[in-house]
């Protein structure tokens, strides 16, 4: 939803041509064994050139947007490994998944980051190729030498021989859980390139040092897994306290915090460490959005460690997140503040869940239902997402920015989506906990694996997860605010703000509004938060709706061709009923209001407009008239700065009803003061109606005319809360 699909861009549909062509010569090789297999010497010479290469100009150019190109979907292993057979490379067939086999490989060279991770391997045959494993963790959050080092031995599971761009057989990993990276002493490392390490040596206090140096030299994941060592050598239970305690910080570092929490809370008791062990138990409930038993536990340290300051303010912390967990409270100003001045914008706060359940909703499969009577303006969703993907549009950082390319299904998208997918694998990974939150998602026709783990190790499927990012996904600004307000300027409606977003999230509970142009919700973003709030006054048991794209956008067959489904709403059921002659007529007068509408007179502008009114046969009350609502604020604005207040009051009335508004007052005679109230006895679509209304407003505000220019601006500011998703800034513009 609001994703850039490049489809402007000409060259990106030159790149997929390219990739199917590329998938049919592969398939072309399907089954056969490899012909010619690279000396070592020369294909490592070959891999070091272009390391060093790229070493040196690390730094890409500002122009320059990497491509990420999805293969055919294929499933992650979920075998025992003790079920596979080992192979070796020479064995292995090009272009086919091996279900049943395993290779032990070791890295020969340093590695690379390109989309993926490219290292040269060997195997104890010592045949090698070129190794490139996806969605591994970003150097920031793991440096790729410590993933892949010089020396790493890897077992790869359901191995992957394909033609690399070079023409030379690589094998190529997507999955997570289909890569297993072994320490050098691990059991299953060949003997001819295992590290032993003496057994008189090989103590719980042995592993627990080495431990506690990994940990030093802030390499997380091989602290865990020398402190996980340390537990196979009896150690006493002083000492399972000590590396339970050790490994939970090492877990939350790594945001592994219900294995954090897990630790502390099976660590033997005992009279010492009492203070960090409350630590770590109040950061991983913490992580876990646990507020409420955080708090408990940060009182009863307050309490035991009264000179613990650090414990006084996180206390102070998580009541914040009880009240916007709980209660919907935000300090919105501050969210705001955050999200410009946090990089990427991730944000602290809870997630509020209001008065809306997902429940089935008939042919559309599930969907998000009010649960109780809400008015127009009413917090309905205030959702952290589950992952974002932050590209920073100002200073175009092109990492960020990347063309995905899905062959299989025609798609190309441009910009966080191949990272939003490195992301979620991720964290699924590290939290299989939390999987089901995103695999109950929406994902079409995709058949997934219905295994979860394999030796303890969660399965993670790569295809399902960009399956259901490509149907659920959001794009969005780093805050509607700066996107809509700052930089569109006071008082000027405008459909045309850009909604095509580079930046883009997963949330999983929006994720179950299903569309409708004729909607009732209404998103807005603030960093990673997306605000769903209700458009109109709804009853308890609505379902809830709201558009997949912005109006206005020739793409209504999109929802066809990407989400499988027809729209059925009143305006589009409107228009399949309206004669052809009568829809290509508004076409036609739309497209001249916007190609020539801001350099005509008012008046001329009002016969096209009137013109465009006999193109509908229902009144806006019964079906909004989304096609006119924007020139006809246009006009208004004309009037105003024409110094015709009533006109402009009767045009930007017009304007509202045609977004479905239906009011009672508020019209200005020619002659005379109106007064009176406002009523809105029926909300309209949430088309940036705050502008409308603060045209009306200034209207009334004018000159000559007084009294209803305060009721149209309280108005303005529901509207606005609807569209910016707070309320706090409203008065600064
Ligand atoms: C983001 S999901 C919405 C939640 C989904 N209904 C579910 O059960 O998880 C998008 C999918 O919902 C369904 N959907 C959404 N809006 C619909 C509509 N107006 N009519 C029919 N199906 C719809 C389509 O299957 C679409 O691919």
């Amino acid at each position: 939803m609001d994703i850039d699909t490049g489809s402007d861009m000409p060259e990106y549909f030159e790149m997929l041509k390219w990739q199917k062509e590329n998938l049919r010569k592969g398939e072309a090789k399907k089954g056969k064994k490899i012909e010619f297999m690279a000396p070592r010497a020369a294909t490592v010479a070959k891999f070091m050139f272009h390391h060093m290469a790229r070493q040196q100009s690390p730094a890409r150019d500002r122009n320059q947007i990497s491509t990420s190109f999805l293969p055919i979907a294929y499933p992650p292993s979920t075998t025992s490994l003790a079920e596979l057979k080992k192979k070796m490379i020479k064995d292995l067939q090009m272009e086919v998944h091996h279900k049943d086999a395993f290779l032990v490989v070791r890295s020969i060279t340093p590695p690379t980051r390109m989309t993926g991770i490219l290292t040269v391997i060997e195997d104890e045959n010592e045949h090698v190729v070129t190794l490139q494993l996806y969605n591994q963790e970003k150097e920031t959050e793991r440096p790729v030498a410590e993933i892949l080092g010089e020396g790493t031995v890897v077992i790869l599971k359901n191995p992957y021989l394909k033609t690399m761009s070079d023409g030379n057989p690589g094998l190529r990993v997507d999955h997570l859980s289909d890569v297993i990276l072994l320490a050098n002493h691990d059991e299953r490392v060949p003997s001819k390139w295992r590290i032993s390490i003496p057994k008189s040596i090989e103590t719980a206090l042995f592993w627990k040092n080495l431990g506690n140096q990994f940990f030093g030299a802030a390499q997380y994941r091989a602290a865990i897994e020398r402190y996980t060592e340390a537990f196979k050598h009896s150690p006493t239970k002083e000492e399972e306290r000590i590396i339970r305690l050790n490994r939970s910080v090492a877990f939350l570092k790594t945001q592994q915090f219900e294995d954090a929490l897990s630790d502390v809370e099976s660590a033997p008791a005992g009279p010492n460490l009492v203070e960090k062990a409350l630590d770590r138990k109040t950061q991983a409930l913490y992580g876990l959005a646990r507020y409420r038993e955080c708090s408990h536990a940060l009182k009863d340290m307050c309490q035991k460690f009264p000179e613990n300051a650090t414990a006084r303010k996180r206390l102070t912390h998580s009541i914040e997140r009880i009240k916007e967990q709980e209660h919907g409270l935000y300090d919105f100003a501050r969210m705001q503040r955050e999200a410009l001045a946090t990089h990427p914008p991730h944000l602290d706060f809870a997630t509020y869940v209001g008065p809306v359940e997902v429940r089935p909703a008939s042919s559309k499969g599930r969907g998000l239902f009010t649960t109780k009577a809400v008015k127009a303006g009413d917090l309905l969703l205030c959702e952290k997402a589950f992952a974002h993907a932050f590209v920073d549009t100002d200073l175009m950082h092109q990492q960020d920015l990347t063309v995905l390319i899905d062959p299989e299904r025609d798609l190309i998208t441009v910009g966080g989506q191949a990272e939003l997918i490195r992301l979620v694998a991720q964290k699924l990974y590290q939290n299989p906990s939390m999987a089901t939150t995103v695999t109950e998602l929406h994902h079409g026709s995709y058949k997934p694996v219905d295994v979860s783990e394999v030796d303890g190790i969660p399965v993670v499927d790569t295809f399902l997860i960009s399956r259901i990012i490509s149907l659920n996904c959001f794009g969005c600004p780093l805050t509607t605010y700066e996107s809509e307000v700052a930089n569109a300027g006071r008082g000027s409606p405008s459909m045309d703000v850009e909604k095509i977003h580079h930046s883009c999230g997963l949330w999983p509970m929006a994720s179950y509004i299903n569309h409708s142009c004729d909607s009732n919700a209404n998103r807005a973003f603030i960093g990673d938060f997306m605000i769903v709030r209700a458009t109109r006054d709804l009853e308890g048991g609505t379902e809830l709706k709201w558009r997949y794209y912005q109006p206005g956008l020739d793409n209504k067959k999109d929802t066809r061709s990407h989400w499988g489904f027809q729209c059925n709403c009143i305006i589009c059921a409107d228009d399949q009923a309206t004669p052809p002659q009568m829809l290509a007529e508004r076409k036609r007068l739309k497209t001249a209001l916007k190609e020539q509408g801001s350099s005509m007179r008012p008046g001329k502008i009002e016969s096209m407009l009137a013109k465009m009114k006999l193109t509908y046969r229902k009144p806006p009350s019964e079906i909004p008239r989304l096609d006119m609502c924007n020139f006809q604020i246009n006009v208004a604005i004309k009037y105003l700065k024409n110094n015709q207040p009533a006109k402009a009051v009767e045009r930007g009335l017009e304007a509202l009803g045609s977004l479905g508004f239906v009011m009672e007052g508020g019209a200005m005679p020619e002659s005379g003061i109106p007064s009176g109230t406002i009523l809105v006895k029926q909300w309209g679509q949430d088309c940036e109606s705050y502008k409308y209304w603060r045209v009306l407003s200034n209207a009334y505000g004018m000159p000559g005319a007084f009294g209803l220019s305060s009721q149209a601006e309280n108005f303005a500011k529901i509207s606005y809360k609807v569209c910016i998703g707070e309320d706090v800034s409203f008065d600064r513009h």
